[in-house]
C-alpha cells in the first residue's frame, strides 16, 4: 500500500508533544510492514535540521491557491531518520512557519489552513496518488474537506482518509477567513451544521469537525478514549458529530517506537539495561542524580514528565512534588508550560525549591534529558485531567520506571493496579491507578507507591520488571492500521 501521512509534527525533527512521536513510529512500522509510507510536514524555521538527512529541492514553483490569488512554495525532501518527509515551505509576506515555533500564533487557523491546501496541491502536482491519507489532528481536518470538495474533481477521487484525533481539546474553531482562503466558498453549505458548523457557535467553522464528518475512517489514540469520547464530555463538544458518525470512528491504542526508547540501546543513557541487567539501572539513577545536582541517597525518584497544561493535571503535578518530598522521596519534573499562568506558577516553585537536595525542576523542552529521567527515575506519575492515550506511562513501564496514573482515557488500558486490579493476575500487574481527581486520590496511590519501594524493594523490583514484560510496540497498532486502511480501500 502506498500511504502518506500529513502532519503538523514528526518527531524528533518536529516534536511539541506525543502526536510528533506517534507520527514517526506509526510510519516506520507501517514501513517495516511493507507499505511505502511519505510523509508531508510543514517547513518549520525551528525545527531540528539535525535529524534531516540528504534534504534537497523536490518540487520548485508549487502555486498554491490562496485567496484569489496563489503563494508559491518550495518543497524539499528529506530523511528523517529513514522516514521520507516532504517538507512544504512557503515563499510569502505570511512567513507562516517561520515563527520560531509550531504552535500558538493568532493565525495558527490560516497557516495550518494553508497547510492543508499545499499538501494537497503538492500531490496533486507532483501526481502523487496515494492509497490511503493518513491526517491527523486539527490542524490537518481540512485535508479530507479539500480532497472531497475540490481535488477529487482534478482527479484524486480513489485517495481514502484516516482521521486520527490525537486530542480534542484544540479542534481548529475558524470562520469565514478559512473559508474563503481555501477556495471553499459556499458559505451556506460549508456552516451546515451536517458540514463544518462548529457545534457551539453557530457562526463559526470546526476543521475538527470536518474532519470527522469527511474521512473515511476516524480513530482516537485507545479504546478507552474512544468510548469517553462518545458518552462523556471529554471530546469537547463533538460527542454528537460522533455519535452521528459512530460506524466510522474506533479506537487504536498507540504505540511507542521500540527503536526509540529502548533501555537496552539508548544513546542518551550512560548505563544500558534491560530485564536481564536491571541492576544498571541503578548506575542511571545515579547518573541522573549527578546531572541534576541531586543527592545520593536511598530515597525513590518520582518523576514527572510532559506538557504542563491543565489536560495533564497540573495542581496534581505541584501536589505530587511535596507529598513525594514529605513522604521521603525525591522529584524531578520536565516540563514545558503551555500558558503563562502555569509557567509563572512553575517557575516559583521552582525558586521556592531551588536549592532543596531532593528535588529538581526543568522547565523547558528536552529530549535527550527525558530519556535520562525514564531511565534513572523509580516511578512516573501521569495524574492527568483526560488522557487519549499518553505515551509517557508506556515509555516509563519500558525504563522499569512504574506508573502511577490516574484511570482515565489510553491510561485505563496499559496500567494495571498492583494491589487492586481485578482482571489481571498479580503477575501481570504494573503500576498504580486512583480514579478521583482530588489530593487524597493521587496519594493513596503514590503513598502505595513509595510505601511499596520502600519497605519490600524486591517486590517493587518484581513489580518493575513485570512492567518491562508488556509489549506497547507499534507491532500490535501498526497491524490494526494495516487492517483498518485495507477495509476501507476496498469499501
Ligand atoms: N518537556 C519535555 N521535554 C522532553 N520531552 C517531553 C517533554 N514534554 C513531553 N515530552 C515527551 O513528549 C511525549 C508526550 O507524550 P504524551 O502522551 O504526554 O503526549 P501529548 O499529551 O503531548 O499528546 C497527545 O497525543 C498523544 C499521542 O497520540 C497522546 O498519547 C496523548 O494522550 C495526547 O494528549 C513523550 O514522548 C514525552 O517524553
Amino acid at each position: 500500500m502506498y500511504i502518506v501521512h500529513i502532519a503538523s509534527e514528526c518527531a524528533p525533527v518536529i516534536k511539541a508533544g506525543g502526536l510528533g512521536d506517534v507520527v514517526y513510529g506509526l510510519s516506520r512500522e507501517l514501513e517495516i510492514r511493507g507499505n511505502c509510507v511519505e510523509l508531508i510536514l510543514p517547513m518549520y524555521d525551528c525545527m531540528r535540521y539535525d535529524h534531516i538527512w540528504g534534504l534537497h529541492d523536490a518540487y520548485r514553483d508549487l502555486m498554491v491557491p490562496w485567496y484569489d490569488a496563489t503563494i508559491n512554495c518550495s518543497v524539499y525532501c528529506g530523511w528523517v531518520h529513514g522516514r521520507l518527509c516532504f517538507f512544504i515551505k512557503p515563499n510569502s509576506w505570511d512567513q507562516f512557519f517561520d515563527r520560531g515555533c509550531y504552535y500558538g500564533c493568532s493565525d495558527d487557523d490560516l497557516r495550518f489552513a494553508f497547510f492543508c491546501k499545499a499538501a494537497l496541491e503538492f500531490l496533486l502536482k507532483s501526481n502523487k496518488r496515494p492509497d490511503i491519507l493518513h491526517c491527523h489532528d486539527w490542524q490537518t481536518g481540512l485535508v479530507p474537506v479539500l480532497l472531497y470538495e475540490i481535488y477529487k474533481h482534478h482527479g484524486m477521487w480513489n485517495q481514502r482518509v484516516v482521521y486520527t484525533i490525537h486530542n480534542f481539546k484544540h479542534q481548529g474553531v475558524t470562520g469565514n477567513e478559512t473559508l474563503i482562503a481555501t477556495g471553499l466558498k459556499q458559505f451556506s453549505y460549508y456552516y451546515n451544521y451536517a458540514r463544518l458548523r462548529d457545534n457551539f457557535n453557530p457562526f463559526a467553522i470546526n476543521m475538527m469537525k470536518g474532519g470527522i464528518v469527511y474521512s473515511n475512517y476516524i480513530t482516537t489514540v485507545s479504546p478507552h478514549h474512544a468510548w469517553e469520547a462518545r458518552h462523556m464530555d471529554v471530546s469537547y463538544g463533538l460527542g454528537h458529530t460522533l455519535h452521528l458518525h459512530q460506524s466510522k470512528f474506533g479506537g487504536i491504542l498507540n504505540g511507542i517506537d521500540y527503536g526509540v526508547w529502548n533501555p537496552e540501546d539508548d544513546r542518551y543513557i550512560p548505563h544500558p539495561f534491560g530485564i536481564d541487567s536491571f541492576a544498571e539501572k541503578a548506575k542511571n539513577k545515579k547518573a541522573l542524580r549527578e546531572r541534576l545536582l541531586l543527592q545520593d541517597n536511598d530515597k525513590p525518584i518520582v518523576c514527572f514528565i510532559g506538557r504542563l497544561d491543565e489536560q495533564k493535571g497540573v495542581d496534581l503535578v505541584h501536589h505530587a512534588i511535596y507529598y513525594s518530598l514529605s513522604r521521603g522521596a525525591q522529584f524531578v519534573l520536565l516540563g514545558a508550560a503551555t500558558e503563562k499562568r502555569i509557567d509563572d506558577h512553575f517557575r516559583h516553585e521552582k525558586n521556592f525549591l531551588n536549592d532543596n537536595p531532593d528535588c529538581h525542576l526543568e522547565l523547558g523542552f528536552n529530549e535527550e534529558l527525558a530519556h535520562l529521567i525514564y531511565a534513572g527515575a523509580d516511578i512516573i506519575v501521569v495524574p492527568s485531567n483526560f488522557e487519549p492515550c499518553g505515551l509517557t506511562q508506556m515509555i516509563g513501564l519500558r525504563y522499569g520506571t512504574v506508573p502511577v496514573v490516574r484511570g482515565v482515557g489510553g491510561l485505563v488500558n496499559t496500567v494495571f493496579d498492583w494491589d487492586y486490579d481485578q482482571n489481571l493476575p498479580p503477575e501481570k500487574r504494573n503500576g498504580f491507578v486512583f480514579y478521583q481527581m482530588g489530593y487524597d486520590a493521587l496519594e493513596s496511590a503514590l503513598g502505595r507507591a513509595i510505601n511499596l519501594y520502600t519497605q519490600t524493594p524486591q517486590v517493587f523490583k518484581q513489580l518493575a520488571l513485570q512492567g518491562m514484560e508488556y509489549d506497547y510496540s507499534w507491532n500490535h497498532p501498526g497491524e490494526q492500521y494495516v487492517e483498518l486502511y485495507d477495509l476501507i480501500r476496498h469499501k
